[in-house]
């Protein structure tokens, strides 16, 4: 029987799992406050940053809401940003990706205050990141780690691939599950575009993370029997359904079903735990910039 690993339950208990770090802080008198910055008019970035803030209101956080028009000069983006940093009522910023094109990703993401950056892409949270140390990991590799440990996943010398190598989301994972602790220890395998005989590579995994954003290209057959699959692509295709489109993941979700021993859907699989884990992160952000020592779960 293939486990299914459900991804809205695992995220439901994250958020309950927050009320304690929420009543340390509001006996501090503190309510965490999240800022989210949206330059886009891409329908699916709207539903993500209204979704966020739809779980922000569920646990208790504050969420302020900055647009700006998506043909606006970038400099716009970066008052906005220089704005939230010095504002200490503010405790952690998300600017939601992509942006467009004549904005310099770069420069937005070394323009967030470190401490308030609950995404994980600043470099020097990078760099914590790869050193082992992290301050903020990012929600989408975060929220995978918390997935796996709720099928009880062992990731200890386990091989793992990780298809897709985005600073948001492969290479993260992938240092996440070489690090040495109880959720990484992995033998970790980085395969992309340019990789040569992918399936003989997936075929050889325990654990197969699928982010390469390229509808349903891991099938059964690329799947050794029993392994562990993980499905972060949310592509929306073409179809006759009431949205006009259908989500569909970065795996053939029937076929490697048929191969895997747990396998994540989409909808409902990594995406709910990317927002739980943003909640988590502003809440860890809330504690540290206030002082005061919380329990996360
Ligand atoms: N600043 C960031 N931008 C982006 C990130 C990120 O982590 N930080 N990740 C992705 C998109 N993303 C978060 O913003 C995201 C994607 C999907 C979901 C989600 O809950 N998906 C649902 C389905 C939602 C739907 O109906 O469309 C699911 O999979 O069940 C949450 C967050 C890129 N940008």
């Amino acid at each position: 029987m293939t486990d299914i690993i459900d991804g809205n339950a695992v995220a439901a208990e994250v958020r309950t799992g927050l009320a304690d770090a929420m009543d340390a802080l509001a006996d501090a008198g503190t309510t965490p406050c999240l800022a989210t910055v949206l330059m886009s008019d891409d329908p699916a970035s709207e539903t993500y940053v209204s979704m966020k803030h739809n779980d922000c209101e569920e646990v208790g956080i504050e969420a302020r809401d900055y647009e700006i028009d998506p043909e606006a000069p970038a400099d716009e983006l970066y008052a906005t940003i220089d704005e939230l940093n010095a504002d200490p009522s503010v405790h952690g910023i998300l600017v939601q990706m992509p942006l467009p094109d004549h904005v310099d990703e770069r420069e937005v993401l070394r323009r967030v205050d470190p401490a308030k950056d609950v995404d994980g892409f600043h470099p020097e949270n990078v760099g914590r990141l790869v050193a082992g140390h992290p301050r903020f990991k990012p929600c989408t590799p975060h929220g995978i780690q918390k997935l796996l440990a709720s099928a009880d996943v062992d990731t200890e010398g386990a091989d793992a691939v990780v298809v897709g190598r985005s600073n948001i989301v492969g290479k993260p994972m992938a240092n996440l599950l070489l690090q040495k602790s109880e959720t990484g220890n992995a033998t970790v395998t980085v395969c992309h575009s340019r990789t040569e005989n992918l399936a003989e590579k997936t075929r050889a995994a325990d654990i197969v993370v699928a982010a390469a954003g390229v509808p349903e290209m891991i099938d059964g057959e690329m799947l050794s029997e029993g392994c562990t699959v993980i499905d972060v692509g949310i592509n929306r295709v073409e179809a006759d359904t009431e949205k006009g489109y259908e989500l569909v993941g970065d795996v053939a979700y029937e076929s490697a079903k048929e191969k895997a021993g747990a396998i994540t859907p989409v909808p409902g699989g990594v995406g709910p735990m990317t927002r739980a884990m943003l909640l988590w992160n502003t809440v860890k952000a809330a504690g540290d910039a206030e002082g005061v020592s919380v329990d996360l779960p």
